[in-house]
């Protein structure tokens, strides 16, 4: 079978052929094929293809959408690794037919959010319908941006479900990269063709490549053989107008004037405006207020056909309505419903609740309204003694938790308080009266406040996950070391080349969810790469450590650890906060604790910053700006019994740095 695959896998000559997956799917690839087939098509990259490139400057408005017939329609997403390229080859894609001006301003054009834009990241999947003309033909494109970073995966994969294909994007002077093999993965499982694409062949090649031709997104160089290979290579939707109107629910976004914009791949028939079609997950009838293309802002068409990509808005008050992956019907021809996906699944927990109870109902308005453009974040209400009422939010990860909290400030002006972020425990309890209060005798805990205790437990369980590192070799005992001091097992280690290698971990995911990707690319200079998979639940020996401040535990600080990782995490923790916690008039002591027993001290000493020292003369006014300057300053913190805390503190504690 694998030599068969083998065959089959390295019979891909060139960039831009469809791999032949379909007829060898009885078994998933390994690991190691894969990164040899990629590795392949790197070295023999994409073929010059002469052009007969002409963009279509027509307005979508003017197009008559029933003039693409289902093979006139390629719908397609962009994956990669992060920062190999994905937006910026959009970018030029959308310029060369037409869909936006060209001019050096367009820097990764679909990433809208301002947090995308700040940290230079993709974090929400965006269409774009193009209008490309290939040898006399007319076609109608519809692409998919897609995030690169792990956190973000799920929106990867739900996305790869209205589209046939998918453009690999691999960076050519970084290689192929964990991600490449994971979006590979998800791309093959769906039955997807795949035409790999190595991107930023101009600038420093590695060289066993240089003699080869590849793309660069950022010049535009090649670019155009993309769009040829997209039209050959990928096959086109299927289905007929003339079934009845049968369309999948991909995404979602909540728009506070006119309700739930749903994303939608119409599977089969049409629909217009005034339809009246039906949610198979609720069964409700809705009537069809408007509906277009995403070019890739909103562009209202008459009807959208089968094959089509676009947007629908139905007077749907809330995105619950439009579940991701449901499936849309005219309620006069019900048709089977799809098999839709499955629910994300929150691998990182944590508390947020408003800086002042005053706030609550605002906080509970932004994050409401917040949730309804990112379904995959899971809330629950929850309340504690020093913080008020809040919420558990699960978040896909770590970054996916900062990219939320971001969101709230900057979209809804919102001002949070994150407690520790956690993963979700599990714990077996041996108490028969917990057993009946909780309808079982195994807990999940996703709030360290709720910690079970030890004399009610029989055992304690951890999730864990199987991770997988790329990296050059010449890092191998660096990374070793960094995975043994994360309670990583090592489960295998093979060079996929002459100087690369691959390693296979299974780590708790505690110990990876913080900041071990971050640590890891710093120590190979960049060039490692991380990826993970659920990999169960094993026994492992947790307690709850407190930090304290002048004696009052820090609730958004509490964390649940690992008896032999107790003192360094304690240690560290109070290490950090005293950097970042202001001296103030008092001495501060920091402390962490298991019960009662202190484990780790730190002291600010006490100091009161003057800020009128430099104010000579008289002028009140001024003594008045810099005092209020001031007051605005501490808003900023977090007052814990007489001590405060500048937000940032929280989570900027929980990084370790190693040493
Ligand atoms: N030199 C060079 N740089 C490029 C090229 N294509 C993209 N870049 C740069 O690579 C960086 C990342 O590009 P993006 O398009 O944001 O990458 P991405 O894959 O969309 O990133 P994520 O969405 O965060 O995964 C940017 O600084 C681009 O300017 C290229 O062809 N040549």
């Amino acid at each position: 079978m694998t030599y068969f695959l083998v065959k089959q896998l390295c019979d891909i000559s060139l960039l831009g052929r469809v791999l032949p997956f379909k007829v060898c799917r009885r078994k998933i690839p390994s690991y190691n094929i894969c990164y040899r087939v990629l590795r392949h098509c790197l070295v023999k990259s994409l073929p010059v293809l002469s052009s007969s490139f002409r963009s279509l400057s027509t307005q979508p408005d003017a197009v008559d959408l029933s003039k693409f017939p289902v093979d006139k329609i390629r719908n397609f997403c962009i994956i990669a690794h992060i920062d190999h390229g994905k937006s910026t080859l959009a970018d030029r894609l959308l310029e060369m037919t037409g869909a936006i001006a060209k001019t050096e301003k367009n820097k990764q054009v679909l990433d809208k959010l301002q947090v995308e834009r700040e940290r230079g990241i993709t974090v929400k999947a965006q269409t774009a319908s193009l209008f490309y003309s290939h040898d006399g033909q007319e076609y109608l494109l519809n692409l998919i941006d897609t995030p690169g970073h792990v956190d973000f995966s799920y929106e990867v994969s739900r996305s790869l479900s209205a589209c046939q294909g998918v453009l690999l994007i691999i960076d050519a002077n970084q290689g192929i990269q964990a991600q490449t093999v994971a979006n590979f993965y998800l791309a093959f499982e769906a039955q997807l063709a795949i035409i790999p694409v190595i991107n930023k062949v101009l600038s420093d090649i590695p060289t066993e490549i240089t003699d080869r031709e590849g793309i660069s997104a950022k010049l535009g160089t090649n670019v155009e053989a993309v769009l040829q290979a997209v039209v050959k290579r990928i096959p086109h939707p299927g289905g007929s107008v003339d079934d009845p109107f049968k369309a999948l629910v991909f995404d979602s976004n909540f728009d506070h004037y006119r309700g739930v914009v749903a994303n939608i791949a119409v599977i089969g028939g049409r629909v217009k405006k005034g339809d009246n079609i039906v949610s198979a997950h609720l069964s409700k009838t809705y009537e069809v207020n408007e509906l277009g293309l995403l070019r890739p802002e909103e562009h209202a068409t008459q009807k959208l056909f089968a094959g089509q990509v676009g947007y629908i808005i139905a007077g749907m008050k809330d995105v619950k309505e439009a579940q991701i992956g449901d499936t849309l019907y005219r309620h006069d021809h019900p048709v089977q419903a799809l098999p839709g996906f499955k629910p994300a699944k929150a691998m990182v927990f944590a508390g947020m609740y408003p800086m002042d109870q005053s706030e609550y109902p605002a906080l509970r308005s932004a994050i409401e309204r917040l949730t309804l453009n990112d379904s995959s974040v899971t809330v629950q209400r929850d309340s504690s003694l020093a913080l008020g009422a809040g919420w558990r939010l699960g978040f896909l990860g770590l970054l996916h938790m900062e990219v939320f909290n971001q969101r709230l400030e900057q979209e809804y002006n919102a001002s949070v308080i994150v407690t520790s972020p956690t993963v979700p425990y599990k714990a077996i309890l041996s108490s028969a009266k917990l057993i009946k209060e909780h309808g079982g005798e195994e807990v999940t805990i996703v709030n360290p406040a709720q910690f079970p205790d030890r004399s009610v437990v029989l055992e304690y369980l951890e999730p864990m996950v199987l991770g997988t590192i790329l990296a050059p070799d010449a890092y191998t005992g660096k990374i070793m070391s960094l995975c043994l001091s994360r309670r990583g097992v090592q489960k295998s280690m093979v060079y996929i080349d002459e100087q690369r290698v691959m390693l296979k971990y299974l780590f708790p995911l505690n110990e990876i969810v913080v900041d071990f990707y971050d640590l890891l690319k710093s120590m190979s200079s960049g060039y490692a790469s991380f990826d993970y998979e659920n990999a169960d639940y094993q026994a492992a020996d947790l307690i709850k450590m407190d930090i304290l401040l002048n004696g009052r535990p820090v609730e958004e600080l509490t964390t649940i650890v690992h008896r032999e990782r107790a003192y360094s995490t304690g240690k560290a923790m109070c290490e950090r906060l005293k950097e970042s916690i202001p001296r103030q008039m008092f001495e501060i002591a920091i402390q962490a604790a298991i019960g009662s027993k202190v484990i780790a001290r730190e002291t600010v000493k006490a100091f009161r910053k003057n800020v009128l020292a430099k104010c000579y003369g008289g002028d009140i006014t001024r003594k008045m700006k810099l005092l209020k300057r001031q007051a605005e300053g501490k808003k900023k913190m977090r007052r814990v019994g007489n001590v405060d805390v500048p937000k940032d503190a929280f989570i900027s504690v929980l990084k370790r740095k190693e040493k």
